[in-house]
């Protein structure tokens, strides 16, 4: 289970009003005022109409011209209230979920580390929220429409008891249709939370069925049939349990709903009682049959809005339970933040490291200690799942080792300035964002610090990427849009998507680590060597700063290039030194570097 409940309704609602209510406060009062209020004009329409009623029974003129005045008056006003309302309402919706989109990226993006970003719990928490954000916006229509329903029963009781006291008792018939709204609500929200986990198979199954990366897997291994079939089995095991939920739900409604009716007969018996007894008049009886019958309407609609706000606050406690992790995180005792230094003398140590995945029990690094010396080129090599994309999160800060410490320059990363620390780091990724934007956007985007980037600096970069040649057939030139689906974009292979991402982690100047996990995998052999050899060395000329690169990589024609090699094996260091060094060793790196030296010039 994720490490924290999920925060109740009251909580939400208060925290998602609160944040749209300062971004608009005016808009917030006008909405929850005029939607009521055109609700209330409802209740006041069935008063005049008694007025109308008796005047008409008792013959007097005057009350029956007084009653279809206030009658025309009141539905104007209902009509007016509404319409204003209705428009101030779907403004507000629009701003406030805008600034609820920003607080969502900004707190998303904020945290620290990405532990909600790959622990399967909280992505099973964090989905309905991705998928759904936009609900969070109906909050205040659900809340205005709400407070409407309520206002307009308490009004609607009102004149009820003035009838006669006794149908005071009427919501009574109607309390169990709300507990059980309340509880279907809640049943359901449980069902997502349990469910979670189908869910996210079941879509990421549909994508994989549908999505243009995986088609030629499809149509190569016939996958199709199987797909759909694992498809529906997630979505039979979801749909099962929400179903039984659903059916649940159904069964006491209809039961709530029937206890409902027999308020509203009852109501007739009584007042139909009190006209034949000369207790109450015509217009008593016309009233209290408009109101009985409105009333059931009323507190379905206090039922459906509740439902309504609860299935929009189940979402929006998504929402505030990554808040909160962000409040607790800055919250944590603010230790005096060590400033980043501004350029590396000694170099990174890791000393002593033990980690694992959090809410995992495996151990990925049991007492590492690893070497980076500054100014140099330092590779990782090691099977898959020996740690090396794992060493670079810690050394990004995007987790936090259980023992041991990441040291820059002999201080521990925990007690420096995270975030300038992650200004002084680039890279690229084998798993890079395809930023469908133009070519010079995607790549100034790796420094958004630089006031201003020219030209030069972009095409340098691109061509630190190796991406010059392809710079050359865009049709716009840095202009150029990338991504087929908008107009004019041009499609991008696999490698050509790595270049443009190398170069946006390239393009930082004086950075302090600059991390290459695999950015060139799409790359051909002799392509990612030319580019890493030309890579090492202006490296080594720009280690001024005692910028240290850390290069991962499974090919050992690249990795030869670099200063340092450290071989991982499950978590360890079995070997490192240089190439030759290593050669020398006649151990693992060797073996291996001879197994590909041999493959490459067979294939040659
Ligand atoms: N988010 C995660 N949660 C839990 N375990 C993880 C997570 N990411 C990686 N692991 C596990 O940590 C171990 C090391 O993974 P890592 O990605 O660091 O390996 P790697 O050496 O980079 O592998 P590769 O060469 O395949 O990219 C693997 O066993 C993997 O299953």
């Amino acid at each position: 289970m994720p490490d924290q409940e999920l925060p109740g309704a009251v909580r939400t609602l208060a925290f998602t009003f609160r944040i749209a209510a300062r971004s608009h406060p005016g808009l917030t009062v006008g909405t929850l005022l005029l939607v009521p209020a055109a609700w209330a004009a409802g209740s006041l329409q069935a008063l005049w109409l008694k007025q109308l009623v008796d005047g008409v029974v008792g013959g007097v003129a005057g009350a029956v011209v007084l009653a279809i005045g206030l009658l025309a008056l009141t539905n104007v006003i209902g009509w007016a209230t509404g319409a204003i309302g209705a428009r101030l309402n779907h403004t507000f919706q629009e701003k406030a979920g805008l600034v609820l989109e920003q607080r969502l990226i900004e707190t998303s993006a904020g945290l620290t580390g990405i532990e909600h970003l790959e622990r399967p719990d909280q992505l099973d928490r964090l989905d309905p929220l991705r998928k759904e954000a936009w609900i969070v916006h109906w909050t205040f229509e659900a809340l205005a429409e709400l407070v409407g329903a309520v206002a307009q029963t308490t009004l609607t009781l009102v004149l009820l008891a003035s009838v006669h006291p006794a149908l005071l008792l009427l919501p009574l018939f109607g309390l169990p249709a709300v507990l059980v709204a309340r509880t279907a609500a809640r049943d359901e929200q449980a069902a997502q939370e349990r469910t979670g986990e189908e869910r996210r198979r079941q879509r990421h199954l549909v994508k994989l069925g549908s999505g243009a990366a995986p088609g030629k897997e499809l149509r190569v291994f016939g996958l199709g049939p199987a797909l759909f079939d694992l498809s529906r089995a997630a979505w039979r095991s979801e749909h099962r349990v929400r179903i039984r939920v659903a059916w649940v739900a159904a069964g006491r409604k209809v039961a709530a709903t029937l206890i409902m009716a027999a308020g509203f007969g009852g109501t007739l018996l009584l007042v139909g009682a009190g006209v034949a007894t000369g207790q109450a008049s015509v217009g008593d009886l016309a009233l209290a049959v408009v109101l009985a019958a409105a009333m059931s309407g009323n507190l379905g609609m206090v039922v459906g809005m509740t439902q309504w706000l609860v299935g929009c606050l189940a979402v929006g406690s998504r929402f505030l339970w990554l808040h909160d992790r962000a409040d607790r995180e800055r919250s944590l005792p603010d230790q005096p933040r060590v400033a980043v230094p501004e350029r590396l003398t000694a170099g990174i140590s890791l000393r002593g490291l033990s980690f694992r995945y959090p809410g995992t029990d495996r151990m990925i690094f049991d007492d590492l200690s690893v070497e980076l010396p500054a100014g140099r080129v330092t590779a990782v090599v090691g099977e898959n799942g020996a740690g090396k994309s794992t060493l670079i999160k810690l050394l990004c800060g995007m987790y936090r080792a259980e023992a041991g410490a990441v040291l820059i320059d002999g201080v521990d990363l925990a007690r420096l300035d995270l975030e300038a620390w992650r200004r002084r780091c680039t890279g690229a990724f084998q798993d890079h964002a395809p930023f469908e934007l133009t070519v010079r956007e995607a790549v100034t985007l790796g420094d958004l610090d630089r006031a201003s980037t020219d030209d030069a600096t972009v095409h340098r970069a691109l061509a630190a990427a190796g991406a010059t040649g392809l710079l050359r057939t865009l049709p716009d030139g840095l202009d150029t849009q990338l991504g087929t689906t908008w107009p004019g974009g041009v499609a991008l292979s696999g490698g050509q998507w790595q270049q443009v991402a190398l170069a946006r982690g390239l393009i930082r100047e004086q950075p302090l680590l600059t991390v290459l996990d695999e950015p060139t995998a799409a790359l051909d052999a002799h392509t990612e060597d030319a580019l890493f050899t030309r890579y090492a060395e202006s490296a080594r000329d720009r280690s001024r700063a005692g910028g240290i690169t850390l290069l991962v990589s499974h090919r050992f024609s690249t990795v030869r290039a670099a200063d340092h090699i450290i071989v991982l094996d499950r978590g360890r260091v079995i070997e490192q030194g240089d190439h030759e060094t290593l050669l020398r060793l006649g151990g693992h790196y060797a073996e291996l570097y001879r197994i590909q030296a041999n493959a490459y010039r067979g294939s040659e």
